[in-house]
């Protein structure tokens, strides 16, 4: 489904202004009939304060963390939301400036230092940041709010108190890892991240969190597939200038415009990486995958892609995101094409071409040994991409599926809540005037046994409304309006989040 709805008004600037956190939950006003097994917590994470004193957070992963809620019990429904004590965020009110340096937005020495104790401060090393303000996950018993760097921050999922912060270094050799891991039935949590080695040699290592104590990968029942795109951190630039410039993680990433877009794949178990499946195709950026799972010996991987080589974070600085309508229409043009793809890779190397009948999607061994891949596409529109992709994840994660359900976002502005038949590729939408949602979470109904069976939760903004913020509940086969918990607050911009059903007692 392609959005034709325009902008003119430009509302979306106000998912981009900073909030104050609430002193304690506030009452939603319900319309619609909310169903009754639908009791627990949707916990999400965004940036809540866009700028301290008088200096602004520059781009759209900068803001500082806060963590929202809704609660759902008994036919009630309440809205509360903290900003999280991490580092990052204390010294920042302690001094009133930006004191840990951001994705796009550098921190700069206390000007208010002696000439010496600034020298001091600029050499001081990397203070990474601990912002986490894009995910939350449940380890075990406890839940972390998330970034992609060392640190995750436990907090209280109930008062939303942060708990304390946890450097990951300390327990698993990476130096970050992706806000994205995937869970497994029995609470096994797997992730993938980073780490610099000696004689500056990079590794990307695979992190498994046995249950005793979700993805930016992808993950079957017995391979992981990790896509290398041609977007990469510059080492140099990170372990050198970052510390002493004022530079920012932004400035660290560089555009390969030769490489193109490989596929590794690795085996669960035992753990290895299969160095020999080299697989090739032309140049994306990816950021989520939807789903990716094993068929008659090939592995199938749907990806929302972005195409070409060039960065598309260089088009989420948040001036860019606050302009006037036509302006944001224009640097979308000239930003990378949104596109959901299917890439089929086949596992036994003799096997060169796709045998699936369902799908279009390519792949040939070329005489260097490599594998081509050319993709079948899902889904394609102008300047209009499905992201921050959902499934039924606790009943097809690795496994064939056929409903994938996402955030409509029309020149980068999310307007639109979309589901995708990834086998028809017919598409629905919920849109409503001057409205805009955030990622869509799948929570099945109990019990249920279709796919579809459920409900999407998501946190609206309608900008000009009474009540400006509000939980929408939409039916998931058809993506009809179930009911609607507004709230007298406007509520910023969400990355990612959970529903943590309420605990059976
Ligand atoms: C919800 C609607 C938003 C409106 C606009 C959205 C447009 C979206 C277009 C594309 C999709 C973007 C997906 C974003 C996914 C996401 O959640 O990304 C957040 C990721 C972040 C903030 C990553 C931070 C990573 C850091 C700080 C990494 C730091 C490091 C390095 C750069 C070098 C090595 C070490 C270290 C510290 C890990
Ligand atoms: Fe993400």
């Amino acid at each position: 489904m392609v959005s034709r709805v325009e902008h003119p008004a430009a509302g979306y600037r106000k998912i981009f202004d900073t909030v104050e956190e609430l002193n304690e939950p506030i009452p939603a006003e319900i319309s619609g009939v909310l169903p009754p097994w639908l009791q627990g917590s949707l916990l999400r994470m965004g940036p809540g304060l866009f700028e301290v004193g008088d200096e602004p957070f520059h781009h759209l992963f900068d803001g500082q963390a806060i963590i929202h809620k809704f609660d759902l019990k008994d036919g009630q429904v309440t809205y509360h939301r903290k900003f999280i004590r991490t580092d990052a965020y204390i010294r920042a009110m302690t001094e009133n400036r930006v004191v840990i340096t951001e994705f796009g937005t550098a921190a700069y020495p206390d000007p208010c230092k002696n000439i010496f104790s600034r020298f001091f401060t600029y050499f001081k090393g990397i203070e990474v940041t601990d912002n986490c303000m894009v995910n939350i996950y449940p380890i075990g018993e406890d839940f972390y709010a998330v970034t992609e760097t060392n640190y995750i921050t436990k907090v209280d999922p109930d008062t939303l108190e942060t708990v304390k912060k946890v450097d990951l270094c300390k327990y698993v050799s990476v130096n970050g890892v992706t806000a994205h891991p995937h869970t497994e039935a029995d609470g096994t949590i797997y992730n993938i991240g980073n780490c610099f080695g000696k004689n500056m040699s990079l590794a990307y290592n695979i992190v498994k969190i046995p249950p005793a104590q979700k993805g930016g990968f992808g993950m079957t029942s017995n391979y992981f597939v990790f896509v290398e795109q041609p977007v990469k951190i510059n080492l140099l630039k990170f372990l050198s200038a970052w510390s002493v410039r004022g530079t920012t993680y932004m400035d660290c990433f560089e555009s390969n415009e030769s490489m193109g877009t490989w596929f590794h794949l690795a085996t669960k178990n035992p753990a290895d990486y299969l160095k020999n499946h080299k697989f090739r195709t032309s140049a994306f950026n990816v950021f989520h995958h939807i789903n990716t799972y094993e068929e008659e010996g090939f592995v199938v991987v749907d990806l929302c892609t972005w195409k070409g080589h060039d960065f598309v974070y260089n088009y989420l600085y948040l001036a860019n995101l606050r302009k006037e309508w036509e302006e944001v229409k224009r640097a979308a043009v000239k930003a990378p094409q949104p596109e959901v793809r299917r890439y089929v890779l086949p596992l036994d190397r003799g096997k060169n071409l796709v045998s699936l009948s369902y799908t279009t999607a390519t792949a040939v061994l070329h005489s260097d040994g490599t594998i081509w891949l050319e993709p079948e596409v899902l889904f394609s529109g102008p300047r209009q991409a499905f992201e921050f992709p959902q499934i039924n994840y606790s009943q097809c994660s690795g496994k064939k599926y056929s409903f994938a359900y996402g955030l409509g976002l029309n020149h980068f502005i999310p307007d639109r809540i979309v589901k995708l038949n990834v086998q028809t590729k017919e598409t629905r939408a919920w849109q409503e005037d001057d409205c805009y949602p955030s990622e869509p979470l799948f929570v099945p109904t109990p019990g249920a046994t279709k796919e579809d069976d459920g409900v999407l939760l998501s946190i609206v903004v309608k900008p000009g409304a009474e009540r400006p913020g509000f939980l929408l509940v939409l039916d998931a086969v058809e993506l009809k309006e179930l009911a609607r918990a507004e709230v007298n607050t406007i509520i910023p911009v969400t990355l990612h989040g959970m529903f943590r059903p309420k605990p059976s007692s």
